[in-house]
């Protein structure tokens, strides 16, 4: 393959790289929306921010998921961890917006 081939193939595949980019931040904006109702949900309750056991099932299921998709589940974990604990942050400022 020359030079040319080469930028022209790579191109082509920062596309599709870029497409799958947006399809995230657009998973990623429902998936906060969703989550900011939840967290409204849980302080006008009076439920904690956090569900250990609920993100341990969530762990589980995504790293089943993310072995059938040959992803590596560690990876697939600390993905939604680090989501998890953004949201948590949320739910957090949320409740105490409520309490102040
Ligand atoms: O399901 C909940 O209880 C949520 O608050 C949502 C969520 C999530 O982002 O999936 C966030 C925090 C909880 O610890 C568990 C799950």
């Amino acid at each position: 393959m020359d030079r040319e081939e080469a930028l022209r193939a790579l191109s082509e595949l920062r596309g599709s790289i870029d497409n799958m980019d947006s399809a995230l931040v657009h998973l990623l904006a429902e998936r906060f929306k969703v989550t900011q109702r939840v967290g409204r949900l849980k302080a006008a309750a009076g439920l904690p921010p956090a569900d250990p056991e609920r993100e341990a099932a969530q762990i589980r299921r995504l790293r089943a998921l993310a072995i059938d998709a040959e992803l590596d589940p560690e990876l697939a974990e600390k993905f939604q961890n680090f989501i998890v604990a953004e949201v948590v942050r949320h739910h957090e400022q949320i409740a105490k917006e409520r309490r102040d």
